[in-house]
């Protein structure tokens, strides 16, 4: 686990450092909150933090206040440490945020204890956070969690004036293959339906499980004519890559897309184009299964 080491003083952070790599973890070091901060807007940024109280320009109990400020749900697990004693500089680290707060000159067997309870909060609101957006069986995002993320892409669409295109799409006649080969095979058929849908999309494109075989993708920077050879490639992958479920059951599927640009013009809502695009996709059932329309 990365470990963000915050502290102007070169000799600790390089003494800090040491240990944490001997710890186990791994060290990332800021020499004052600025650069801290910087490095926390990654999008993967670390989420164990050691920060010291007095630094020039800003203090540690300021650049938790600050961290904690944020509304990005990221979660950080903050440690202060300090050379101050007594309880009221206790009192003020975790009012400005801390979780914990050690003495300088401080116990490496304490801090390293420390750390390592940091450590298991940490790892245990991941998997809450991992429970609570993403869909067991594909690991894709869930609904939720879509909707979040879909509407944190149109916000950006619109400050920055660019594209964004979605798409809904549905395991056509998925009841038959359940029916078929069983309630298993069905979910092995769900797993390699995303699988082709993840192959086919680029890093930053959002891919979520709306119900049992209803997906949805939300294209940035993407318009309809882009989008629709993005639905083409899946589409296509879909019908001649048959899902492999073992050495003798092969499951041919296909799949239908409804998609939709976003109407910046009339400043057309995350959960409006969804239904404009899961209209488009009830027309592509409509007019007979794996096909692609796109919505007016
Ligand atoms: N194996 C499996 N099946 C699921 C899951 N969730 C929902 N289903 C099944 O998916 C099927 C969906 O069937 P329908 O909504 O009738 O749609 P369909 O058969 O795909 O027909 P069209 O969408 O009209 O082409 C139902 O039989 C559900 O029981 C799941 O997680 N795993």
């Amino acid at each position: 686990m990365e470990l963000l080491i915050i502290d102007d003083d070169p000799i600790t952070r390089m003494a800090l450092c040491a240990l944490a790599e001997e710890w186990g973890f791994v060290p990332i070091e800021a020499d004052n909150a600025q650069s801290a901060l910087k490095v926390l807007e990654d999008p993967d940024p670390p989420h164990l933090l050691v920060i010291d109280w007095s630094m020039p320009g800003m203090s540690g109990p300021e650049l938790c206040k600050i961290i904690r400020a944020r509304d990005d749900g990221q979660f950080f697990y903050i440690m202060m440490l300090t050379g101050r004693e007594g309880n009221e500089a206790i009192v003020e680290a975790m009012e400005s945020g801390a979780d914990d707060f050690v003495h300088k000159p401080f116990d490496y067997q304490v801090l390293k204890v420390r750390l390592k309870a940091g450590s298991r909060i940490v790892r245990l609101e991941q998997t809450l956070n991992q429970l609570a957006s993403r869909d067991p069986l594909t690991q894709c995002w869930n609904r939720r969690m879509l909707d979040e993320l879909r509407d944190n892409a149109i916000a950006e669409a619109k400050r920055k004036q660019t594209p964004l295109a979605l798409m809904v799409l549905d395991i056509d006649h998925f009841k038959a293959i359940n029916d078929n080969y069983g309630h298993p095979a069905g979910d092995a058929a769900i797993k390699h339906v995303v699988s082709v849908i993840n192959h086919n999309l680029r890093e930053y494109d959002l891919v979520g499980r709306f119900g049992g075989e209803e997906f949805v993708v939300v294209l940035p920077r993407t318009d309809t004519e882009s989008a629709w050879g993005v639905a083409e490639r899946i589409r296509a992958a879909i019908q001649f890559q048959p899902a492999i479920i073992d050495a003798d059951t092969k499951i041919d599927m296909t799949i239908s897309i409804g998609l939709a640009e976003l109407n910046q013009e009339e400043g057309e809502s995350g959960a409006e184009l969804f239904d404009r695009a899961d209209q488009a996709l009830l027309d592509a059932k409509h007019q007979g299964r794996n096909r692609i329309v796109s919505a007016p």
